[in-house]
């Protein structure tokens, strides 16, 4: 990238290009405001984001600046860096429109990381059709990031990056909450397919009895209840790419039809008296063993082989400790906007004790751990300790779950009183959303239900 640094102090100007060009990006240096509007103004040298030091001895400060970019279109991403810490300052220069905030002395890692970020979110002017495996973030589908800054997942991208390409199956493995769905995307995003529809099939959320008809379609009147004609889920991934999803749930019937499909390019819909063409890419993903199973008779076999002829494993959380960090800060960030609480800011402790945890539920485990503290936060700082990523280790502990403790809050720690289900859920929505400073969008994704229903909740026994 081309990255302008805006700096006052000759010596941080060149501790910065040192690194920056270390990481193989163009500098371009800045000494004051006024130098900076005009590098800008010269659109033939394209900047892709620009370090702005908030505060010149000589000159108006970089506040100044950073508002008069914020209503520019075209205008970089800036990184405000600054000598103080001071949250006021990073609250107002994100307001502004700074996409990041460093205290100064930079941590090269951070800038790093933070650069990296950016970079990925940069519209290409040609499209981006390869997995970058040495960048510490992949983003794709517009809004998703995947991290992979330790070398474990770099090892596992570079892998990724010859076979996208290709159209034989691919078995994704690894323990729940480890990035499964997320790395199925990602294939699908820079296969040749990714114009043509992603379908993703959580094999254990449907019920057996409907797996069928689910998965390859019905004609109507097939069978008592089939008043319509059904597409399945196969043939709406025609041209695309199908994930199965906890493939290892699958009835022995729909293994053997699954394998019928896979080796003839075509499905039968119940009902269908002539076989259907499907083209897709299948990818599918577990968290068994299901070799294992194989030898046990629970999983078929012929099916596994087929649908192994790639077999990638992702990696615990615990065993990659490197991504823990930039994917925290992902989730933060986005939380941030989502709970409207643009000032939250992680403690180092909070760090600490995230990278020292061993995760058993991965990604997911840590997305939920920011969620609550996020729901549960009072003042500016997010703070995680040992007692809230092991709330069960210790009875005395317990009342420090955030659930509960909101759950006391709203109905009293020792109530007597015996409240309807619709009370209860009316007092919880309205505790979380006292939390939440009234943001009723925050506490409805809180909640995990829509602005609608928050509403006819809080209603329910107004
Ligand atoms: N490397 C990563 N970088 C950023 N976010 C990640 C990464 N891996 C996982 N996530 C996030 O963690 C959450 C869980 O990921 P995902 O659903 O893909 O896991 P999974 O292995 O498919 O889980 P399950 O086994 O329960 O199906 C998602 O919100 C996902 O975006």
């Amino acid at each position: 990238m081309r990255i302008l640094i805006v700096d006052d102090e000759q010596p941080l100007r060149d501790s910065l290009r040192y690194l920056l060009e270390a990481y193989g990006h163009q500098v371009v240096e800045a000494l004051d405001i006024q130098d900076a509007r005009s590098v800008l103004r010269a659109r033939c040298r394209r900047i892709d984001v620009m370090l702005l030091d908030l505060f010149f001895q000589d000159a108006p400060d970089g506040l100044a600046l950073l508002e008069e970019l914020t209503a520019d279109a075209d205008a970089p991403p800036v990184i405000v860096t600054s000598g103080t810490s001071a949250v006021a300052h990073a609250v107002r220069a994100l307001k502004l429109g700074a996409r990041d905030y460093l205290t100064k002395p930079v941590d090269p890692d951070e800038l790093r990381m933070r650069l990296a970020y950016i970079e990925q979110s940069i519209p290409s002017t040609h499209a981006d059709t390869r997995i970058h495996s040495d960048a510490d973030c992949i983003r794709f589908d517009k809004e998703r990031v995947l991290v992979c800054r330790s070398p474990a997942m770099k090892a596992l991208l570079r892998r990724v990056e010859h076979i996208v390409e290709q159209n034989f199956p691919v078995l994704i493995q690894g323990e729940t909450g480890v990035g499964k769905g997320l790395l199925a995307r990602l294939m699908h995003a820079f296969s040749p397919r990714a114009q043509a529809p992603f379908v993703a099939v959580n094999c254990s959320a449907i019920p057996p009895e409907l797996a069928e008809a689910e998965l390859f379609g019905h004609y109507k009147g097939s069978f008592t209840g089939a008043s319509t004609t059904r597409i399945g889920l196969l043939q709406q991934a025609n041209g695309g790419t199908l994930f199965l999803d906890e493939i290892g749930e699958l009835t022995p019937a729909l293994q053997s039809k699954l394998l019928t499909a896979l080796e003839d390019g075509q499905i039968r819909p119940i009902g269908a008296h002539e076989p259907v063409d499907v083209d897709i890419r299948l990818l599918c993903a577990t968290n068994r063993d299901l070799a294992q199973e194989t030898r046990t008779g629970t999983f078929r076999a012929d099916l596994y082989y087929r649908i192994s002829t790639v077999a990638l494993t992702i990696p615990p959380l615990r065993e990659r400790v490197e991504d823990i960090r930039p994917i925290t800060e992902i989730i933060v960030n986005e939380l941030r906007h989502s709970f409207n609480r643009e000032y939250a800011t992680l403690d180092p402790a909070t760090l600490r004790a995230l990278e020292h945890h061993d995760w058993p539920g991965n990604v997911r485990e840590l997305r939920n751990v920011l969620v609550r503290s996020m729901v549960e936060m009072n003042g500016i700082d997010l703070h995680i300790d040992d007692a809230d990523l092991h709330p069960g280790d210790n009875g005395a502990q317990e009342p420090q779950h955030p659930t509960r403790d909101v759950i006391t809050d709203a109905i009293g720690p020792d109530s007597a009183e015996i409240l309807t289900l619709e009370e209860i859920e009316r007092r919880y929505a309205q505790t979380v959303l006292n939390r939440l400073g009234g943001n009723k969008l925050a506490t409805a994704k809180a909640l995990g239900i829509s602005r609608g229903t928050l509403r006819r909740k809080l209603e329910e026994t107004d």
